[in-house]
This record gives structure tokens, sequence and C-alpha cells, in this order.
């Protein structure tokens, strides 16, 4: 089943964010959701993840979804490592150290990377890790605010081969302000604000 917003609204204060707004997400597959800064993506995303209320409207489909998300901050633990951020959360994680590893190997993140506290990792490293939190678990639908900002180019690339190999069959949905994401993932395109 598609994951549905109907007539969704959205003010704070006198500020209307989201009004009437409508969309599909395609169950099962990547969509990109994209539109100008400010006009109410990450507002949408809070709402779908139930951090929001909407003022009114509704979304249909989330009943049975187990869900994992990038947030557009990383919101790790600066002084536990990435395996130990990832344990943090991920209590039943059903795969074992070494391929978390490998998973870490193929965003770019060595042995040595996961040692250290999150602190101690660049920006990009820490963006690498939250990433990883959201697409290691058993979830089926993967939500990602701006995943890919403050990754360069050869980063983002892994990062992307990586969801793909990772996430088959399950439901995406990625913020992004770049049009070539759509076609790097193989994306649906929702745009907003237009
Ligand atoms: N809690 C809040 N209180 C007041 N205003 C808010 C709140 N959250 C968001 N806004 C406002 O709502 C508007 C939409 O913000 P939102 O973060 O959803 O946009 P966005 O499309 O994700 O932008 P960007 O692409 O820059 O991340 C902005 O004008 C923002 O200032």
């Amino acid at each position: 089943m598609n994951i549905q917003a109907i007539d969704i609204k959205k003010s704070f204060g006198t500020q209307i964010v989201l009004s009437n707004w409508n969309c599909s997400i395609p169950e099962n597959k990547t969509t990109c959701l994209m539109g100008p800064s400010g006009c109410g993506k990450t507002t949408f995303f809070r709402i779908l993840l139930g951090l929001t209320q909407p003022d009114s409207g509704a979304i249909y489909g989330m009943e049975n979804q187990t869900i994992t998300a990038v947030f557009q901050e990383n919101r790790l633990c600066n002084y536990l490592n990435a395996i130990k951020n990832i344990q943090l959360v991920c209590r039943d994680l059903d795969i074992s150290r070494q391929k978390l590893e490998d998973i870490f190997e193929q965003v770019g993140l060595d042995r040595s990377d996961l040692m250290k506290p999150i602190a101690e990792l660049s920006g990009g490293m820490q963006r690498r890790v939250a990433i990883v939190r959201a697409i290691v678990p058993k979830s089926t639908f993967i939500l990602m605010d701006e995943p890919f900002r403050g990754l360069d180019t050869e980063n983002k690339k892994r990062v992307i081969n990586c969801i793909h190999h990772m996430t088959g069959g399950k439901t995406l949905l990625i913020s992004t302000h770049d049009f070539r994401d759509v076609e790097s993932l193989n994306a649906e395109l929702i745009e907003m604000g237009s």
C-alpha cells in the first residue's frame, strides 16, 4: 500500500507552510522529494514521523510501517563510536559485527574510524554513520532528510551504491536539492511548492 498524504495543512503562527498538501509515496520504491528551501519538506517528514501534528488532513499507510530515518541533523551520540551508535538504537540487529564493518567500508569508513568516538569524525563521516544507522535495520520505510549534505562526490557515490545494495524492496523517501540524485537513485519524483 502506498503511503498517502491527504489535504495536509500546517501553519506556524500566521505562516502557512503546508496548504492542502497531497502526495502518494509509492510502496517498495525510492522517491525523491524536491522543492525550494523553506517549502515544508522537513515539516512533512516530521508529520510522517509523528513528531509534528498537522492542523488538518491525514496520512494513510503508516500503520504497519517500521520506520528508520536520517534527520536533518545527525542525532548521533558524540562520545560513542559508530558501531555503538548503531547498537544503541538497533537492539535486534541481526547482522554480524563483520558485516557491519563491511557496510561501513562500502561507505568509506575503515576500522580505525570505527574505533573513534563520533565527536572525532569529520562532518561527512558522521553523516555516513547516520545513513548506515538508517539502512541496516529491518525497517520497511526509510526517510532521509537531505542525507547527502556535506558529502563529497566520491563518498556520495559510495553511499548511493550502498543504499541501492541495502534497501531493495523497501520504501524510501529522500529529500534533496540536486536533480541528479533522482536519476542516480533511480527514483520517482515528488515536487513540493512548485
Ligand atoms: N517549529 C517551527 N516553528 C516555527 N516555524 C517553523 C518551525 N518549523 C519550521 N518552520 C518554518 O516552516 C518553513 C518550512 O520549514 P522546513 O524546514 O519544513 O522547510 P524545508 O523545505 O525542509 O527547507 P530546507 O530545504 O531549507 O531544509 C520555514 O519557513 C521554517 O522557518
